[in-house]
């Protein structure tokens, strides 16, 4: 079986447990997500986190009252299952943000997220103007090695070059109570595809949620059907246990 109570379980949030929105707030998690995440954290001995885009603020409002170890801002914060929040260097994201605020006044699709350590631009309402986003926010951050451009679902992010979701689940699987287990990534986004990578390299299998191209061992097709399957494995781990 794939996930035993040997695993450490990743878990990406939106695309993968929660359906996408056409909204950052308009996500809706349920009752019975939560207490299923909640069974699978007791029969892996705590080893699940989620390891997120979205910034700590935004999502633990979403997911209360469950207090999971997680990467948060794709790896920049990270609190460990002792309850130990770091936090990396933020970089200078003023010329970022004051260029994505413009496009954002411009048009009414465009949706700017600031976060403590990057920016997010969405253009869910707006597709017509990925190019322009993609462009301007690319020029924006060129003579910064230091920043990094992401490329989301209808998104285009800026964050710090030396984070990522790959570095964060490896800091994870360094200390209790991942160490020694065989970690398992689940994501959908090409942002997760550093993290499908750290597993495989540590023994473990990335799982893809829905199409495109992914270095993931396995796939699954939609969030529903990777919530049945999680609530299936937590019934036989129950009954194996
Ligand atoms: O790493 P994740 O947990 O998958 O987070 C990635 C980004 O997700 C959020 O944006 C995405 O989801 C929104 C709600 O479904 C959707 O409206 C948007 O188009 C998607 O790009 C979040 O707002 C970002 O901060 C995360 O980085």
């Amino acid at each position: 079986m794939l996930l035993t109570t040997r695993s450490a379980l990743f878990l990406d949030f939106d695309g993968t447990l929660a359906e996408l929105a056409p909204r950052p707030d308009a996500v809706v998690v349920t009752r019975e997500l939560l207490d299923l995440l909640e069974r699978l954290r007791e029969q892996l001995d705590g080893a699940l986190a989620l390891v997120t885009g979205r910034a700590q603020a935004d999502i633990e409002p979403l997911i209360a009252p469950l207090h999971l170890p997680a990467a948060f801002e794709h790896g920049a914060v990270r609190r460990s299952a002792s309850g130990i929040t770091t936090r990396a260097h933020s970089p200078e994201l003023g010329p970022a943000l004051a260029v994505a605020q413009a496009l954002a006044a411009r048009h009414s699709g465009l949706l700017v997220e600031h976060k403590l350590t990057a920016l997010a631009l969405h253009f869910r309402a707006a597709p017509h103007l990925e190019a322009e986003c993609t462009a301007a926010m690319s020029a924006a951050i060129r003579h910064d090695p230091g920043l990094q451009l992401l490329r989301g679902k209808a998104v285009v992010e800026v964050k710090s070059a030396s984070v990522g979701k790959g570095l964060a689940i490896a800091a994870f699987m360094a200390e209790p109570p991942f160490a020694g287990r065989l970690p398992l990534f689940v994501g959908d986004d090409v942002t997760d595809e550093p993290g499908f990578e750290t597993v495989q390299r540590l023994g473990g299998a990335g799982i893809k949620v829905g199409s495109g191209d992914t270095c993931a061992l396995h796939r699954i097709a939609h969030p529903q059907a990777l919530q049945r399957w999680l609530s299936d494995t937590a019934e036989t781990l129950l009954a194996t246990s």
